[in-house]
């Protein structure tokens, strides 16, 4: 019995694909694979025992998307196999009319009943297919639809640390890439299974009328051909495993290569040659691959068909003996070759898609537990909290990205009031993202607790869009109008709600340039679509946090990409908001003067406050915060003149 991996990766025994030759020149397989995948029983074994699942679980997908339709596909495919029985047996009536005695004539005229049913029935035959192809195409986009519509439900609604999980992604990536193609060609498959097994039912009972031995035949011309089309199958599964792997690598770099935003880096670093190189290195391995797969896939063919005529020859024999000892009649023996064909055709084709169906099956149970998964990691909802909070407490709040041994911040104490400013500096990767996220009650605290605040743990996320502004390093640029791209759906909290923010973020000027002003789509990559300068995409962002008025809004490093009197401009449309709305603003900046008339100024150093206070206190301790204060303003100028310096 196989065991085989399923997730895009194979363990170290089996990183090799199935030939067992290496994969291809410089690629080091295990990295390319992936590290600890999870082991499935692909065996013939396994397949038997675990079919009837897999055939349970498409049929409940097709019954999900369409009862009537899927009723009317299982009937039509099921009569017409048993109308391929009923034209054999009418052929048999036709041969024996035909070779009986008498003058020509009158064996046509006795034949012409049973020649004109099996018309008929091929006709009818034809109209039940039809009426299979239009209801199969009517149901594969309702399955997929469905299932795509429970994926991206399961994602918008799943808690945000799982994006920081690797396994959950994992099974994101393996859900999207795999799991709903294979939905499609299952949806086919289950159909085929179901005709041939109908056929085979069919084709056997009129094998056991003729003669029980016609089944033994059967059985022997038919193993050697099931054998290699079950074994292709598997190895073209097995294979697909390091061929799914390598196709992404190659289209990862075809990306950069063809892609718009790596294309002025490639350029100005003379790159061209070091991607191409890099790109063809992973095709070559693709291409390679995917030689030792059909390679492997014929020779089984090969050794299956020299197999199978072996069997035949040994069907075609014992006929003969048959005909001989006077057993069986000649028309009874000409539909045995025909039914025997048949029935071979539809042991094959059974063999074929059951192992595929069975194979499909294993990606459908991979979203079903991807979807598991995500709905056991919600946004944890709770009591809706006022508007208005009086402060956000922090209690020894310590947070482990998922994965990650060491904290990103540690044992943070820290009360936030409402309406003051606060500031969070400290050098890179100290942890002034991941606290301003759980005091946004984006994570919740691996330990210690956060009170009193809109913590999303406490809110639904309908409330928390009414609390949280939000203004990130990156924020998103929506393929969508202007209007779109600031209010995100959320209602109008005010008639000139939507004026103001544009207005207070200096995205006026951004969008009278644009040819249909908020109606403008924001995508070059959209008919009549415009795109932004870096500033000016930041410009709208702010208004987007501005939009809601919220009571908390978090800016980190907003005003990076914005030229001089932007950043002006957004500072004191931020100062503005704070003393409008009685908000609380936590800034995080590295520009150490766009900070000194904060609340409070929070030192961060490897995840823990080193140091908190005014700017005042914190220059009389002379500790970090004074070290960098200098390092910014005698080492270089400040880039612009401190926005509350003005007020
Ligand atoms: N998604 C993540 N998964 C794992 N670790 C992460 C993740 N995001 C951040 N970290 C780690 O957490 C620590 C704190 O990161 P954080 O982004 O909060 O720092 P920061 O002070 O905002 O940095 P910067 O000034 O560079 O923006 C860093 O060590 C970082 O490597």
């Amino acid at each position: 019995m196989d065991v085989r991996p399923v997730d895009g990766g194979v363990t170290a025994g089996t990183a090799r694909p199935p030939t067992g030759e290496p994969c291809a020149a410089g690629i080091d397989e295990q990295a390319v694979f992936g590290g600890q995948p999870q082991a499935v029983k692909t065996g013939s074994l396994a397949m038997l025992r675990e079919l009837p699942g897999a055939i349970g679980q498409a049929v409940g997908l097709l019954w999900t998307a369409s009862r009537g339709l899927t009723v009317t596909v299982l009937a039509c495919q099921t009569a017409s196999a048993a109308l391929t029985g009923l034209g054999l047996l009418a052929g048999t009536r036709v041969l024996t009319a035909l070779l009986a005695g008498g003058p020509t004539p009158q064996r046509i005229t006795a034949a012409l009943p049973f020649l004109l049913l099996v018309g008929i029935l091929a006709g009818t035959r034809g109209v039940l297919t039809a009426a299979v192809g239009e209801a199969r195409a009517r149901l594969t986009p309702r399955i997929l639809r469905h299932a795509h519509d429970r994926l991206y439900e399961a994602t918008a609604a799943v808690e945000l640390a799982a994006f920081d999980d690797p396994d959950w992604q994992q099974a994101l990536s393996r859900a999207r890439q795999r799991t709903l193609p294979a939905l499609e060609l299952a949806v086919a498959e289950l159909l085929a299974v179901v005709g041939a097994v109908a056929g085979l039912l069919a084709v056997g009972g009129i094998l056991a009328t003729l003669h029980p031995l016609l089944l033994i035949l059967l059985a022997t011309s038919v193993v050697p051909h099931t054998w290699a089309a079950m074994r292709a199958a598997r190895t073209a599964y097995t294979g697909e495993i390091p061929l799914a792997a390598l196709y992404h690598r190659q289209q990862l770099i075809g990306d950069l290569v063809t892609g718009r935003p790596a294309a002025a880096e490639i350029r100005a670093y003379r790159a061209e040659r070091f991607v191409l190189a890099e790109y063809r290195r992973w095709a070559e391995a693709v291409q390679h691959q995917r030689r030792r797969l059909e390679l492997t896939r014929t020779r089984t063919t090969l050794v299956g068909r020299a197999l199978g005529g072996i069997g035949v020859l040994i069907t075609l024999a014992a006929l003969v003996v048959l005909l001989n000892a006077g057993v069986m009649p000649l028309a009874a023996a000409a539909t045995a070759v025909m039914a025997i064909r048949s029935g071979q055709a539809s042991f094959v084709q059974l063999a074929t898609t059951a192992n595929r169906l069975y194979e499909r099956g294993l990606y459908i149970a991979d979203l079903r537990r991807f979807l598991a998964d995500s709905h056991a990691r919600p946004h944890p909802p709770g009591d809706p909290m006022p508007r208005d909070f009086a402060a956000i407490r922090m209690d020894e709040v310590t947070f482990r990205y998922p994965g990650t041994e060491k904290p990103a911040v540690e044992g943070i104490d820290l009360t936030l009031r409402q309406g003051e400013t606060i500031a969070l500096v400290g050098e890179n990767g100290s942890g002034k993202t991941t606290l301003a996220r759980l005091l946004a009650g984006l994570h919740q605290p691996t330990s210690g607790t956060i009170t009193g605040g809109p913590a999303m743990h406490r809110l639904t996320p309908g409330d928390l869009r009414h609390l949280v502004g939000l203004l990130g390093q990156e924020p998103v640029r929506w393929p969508l109008s202007v209007h779109d791209n600031i209010a995100l759906g959320r209602p109008v909290p005010h008639p000139s709600a939507l004026d103001q923010a544009i207005s207070d973020a200096g995205a006026d000027e951004v969008i009278a340039a644009l040819p249909h002003g908020r109606d403008t789509l924001l995508s070059r990559h959209l008919h009549g679509g415009a795109d932004l300068s870096g500033g000016q995409w930041q410009r709208l962002a702010l208004a987007r946090a501005l939009y809601n008025a919220p009571a908390l809004l978090i800016c980190d490093e907003p005003t990076a990409p914005l030229d001089a009197r932007a950043e002006q401009r957004a500072y004191d449309a931020i100062r503005r908001h704070g003393a409008r709305h009685g908000a609380t603003v936590v800034l995080i900046t590295h520009r150490l003067t766009s900070v000194r008339h904060a609340d409070r100024i929070y030192v961060l150093d490897h995840g823990r406050l080193t140091e908190r206070g005014t700017h005042d206190e914190l220059m009389a301790r002379n500790g970090t915060y004074a070290h960098l204060y200098r390092l910014q303003t005698t080492t270089r100028p400040s880039p612009l003149p401190c926005p509350a310096q003005e007020s």
